[in-house]
């Protein structure tokens, strides 16, 4: 005899972890708007890494470095004002997709 498996279906309360149908339907609404955030930010984070490509193509072609440690430090700092400590780690992480790892 052979066994199957069937495809599970989550019902909402399962998948959002709400103990309550309402809470549920709070939370699916409310992640559907947290995908499309994210699907912004990720767009504007690949809009940032081409603007930051230019940047350092034309400094590299002029004979310059790719990295600028004084610019980094504004946009850290930039960072931090907005979002506090967490902040900085954010932007380090951004910095690394737009200019590599230093
Ligand atoms: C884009 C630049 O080049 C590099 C990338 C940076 C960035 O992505 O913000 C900042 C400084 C440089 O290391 C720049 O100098 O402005």
């Amino acid at each position: 005899m052979t066994t199957q498996t069937q495809p599970q279906t989550q019902t909402a309360t399962e998948k959002t972890g709400a103990r309550t149908d309402e809470a549920a339907t709070l939370i699916g609404g409310a992640r559907e708007r947290i995908d499309a955030l994210d699907d912004r930010i990720i767009g504007l984070i690949q809009e940032r890494m081409a603007v930051s490509a230019v940047i350092q193509e034309a400094r590299i072609s002029s004979g310059g470095r790719r990295v600028n440690l004084a610019r980094e430090m504004e946009v850290l700092g930039h960072y931090r004002d907005a979002l506090g400590k967490p902040g900085t780690a954010l932007a380090m992480t951004m910095l690394e997709l737009c200019r590599g790892r230093i």
